[in-house]
């Protein structure tokens, strides 16, 4: 919660988060709970796992993107059966929808439960239980991306793409779309042109990690070769005038995500995430929470964050929230009952105020 004047409207403008990692909501308590549930051991020779606090603390002192996969990936190992997976991704749905979230679009990674002996359909199930529960009880919508792993070769997420059950959940309607994740230094987007293109053929959305560790030529690389409608990050775009410009013209959204920018070391402080120039450029962009259990806040943390840091008025709330609404990958009805509930917030604050 922040001390500004604006939180209450703050809290109540209905969200659309486009960058949340589902594992990234595993909080150290929830860690623990399944570590003992499933009977999995952690790590006895690293004593940031000795205590869910003592985890905690160690997630305040991440000193790169790779430093903090590191304990992301090992998080992942107490995931194990369809109803840990549910629990995480209720967990998180309950937490955001407190502060505001209407919509969200979800991230995995299959390669890292699948590496494990975990399968697809596990994880899916899981989370496809906690999404129904989600739009029930919380009247928040959601739909589930898939990324590829980029630490790993591509030929390994070419055939994570190509497995039948996930192949089956895009023909469904089940999986929306794909995404490239993990750690991005010298790992090009362009060497997963092939899943881009086969997902392109398939109608499915496209969206890659770009311009967070990465230079601003891999946000227009991300475009070219992969032709993605988003891009994850881009924080390191405002570093490239020239490409700053072609995605302001192109009209493509960036999911930036200000509190993992500042824990993962990226900028050294919310101040140097670039929401003024993006403004001012008319650059898309929604703000989102990436792993809010790791980084310390959920996507109304973010909210509050960027408006302590550049005091965005009113309409550029507005329309930060009407960009979100628009970029979303829903359906033109669920965009409209978003922008309804907008407006009706937009009134009763201004009847108030
Ligand atoms: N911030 C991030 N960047 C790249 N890959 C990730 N996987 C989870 N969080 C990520
Ligand atoms: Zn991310």
């Amino acid at each position: 919660m922040c001390k500004s004047p604006f939180h209450p409207l703050l809290q109540a403008l209905p969200k659309c988060e486009h960058h949340m990692h589902i594992e990234g909501a595993l909080s150290p308590d929830l860690l623990f709970d399944l570590a003992s549930r499933n009977d999995v051991s952690l790590p006895g020779n690293d004593e940031s796992f000795a205590s869910p606090s003592a985890l905690h603390n160690r997630y305040k002192r991440f000193t790169s993107l790779d430093d903090f996969l590191q304990y992301y990936y090992i998080g992942m190992s107490v995931l194990i059966n369809e109803s840990d997976f549910e629990d995480l991704a209720w967990d998180y749905f309950q937490k955001a929808a407190s502060g505001g979230l209407a919509h969200a679009e979800l991230f995995f990674d299959p390669q890292a439960h699948s590496g494990r002996g975990v399968g697809v359909s596990t994880v899916v199930r899981g989370f496809d239980a906690a999404r129904r529960r989600a739009e029930e009880e919380l009247g928040v919508s959601s739909l589930l991306t898939p990324c590829f792993l980029r630490h790993l070769p591509a030929e390994d997420s070419l055939s994570a793409f190509r497995d039948p059950v996930l192949q089956q959940y895009f023909a469904s309607g089940s999986l929306i779309g794909v995404g490239l994740d993990s750690s991005e230094a010298d790992n090009p987007p362009k060497l997963w042109r092939a899943i881009f293109e086969e997902a392109g053929k398939l109608g499915l959305k496209k969206t890659a990690h770009a311009g967070e560790e990465g230079p601003p030529e891999y946000v227009s690389e991300a475009l070219e070769e992969l032709q993605v409608d988003r891009i994850d990050h881009g924080v390191t775009l405002a570093r490239n005038p020239t490409i700053m410009k072609e995605v302001a013209r192109k009209g493509v959204m960036l999911s930036l995500c200000p509190k993992s920018n500042v824990v993962l070391r990226c900028v050294q402080n919310i101040q140097q995430v670039p929401i003024r120039t993006y403004l001012d450029a008319g650059v898309n962009f929604s703000i989102n929470s990436d792993d809010p259990a790791y980084f310390g806040g959920y996507i109304l943390d973010n909210f509050c964050e960027v408006h302590e840091a550049f005091d965005l008025s009113l309409e550029e709330w507005t329309h930060i929230c009407k960009t979100a609404i628009e970029g979303s990958w829903c359906g033109r009805a669920r965009k409209d009952e978003l922008l309804h509930k907008l407006e009706k917030v937009l009134k009763d604050w201004n009847a108030q105020n």
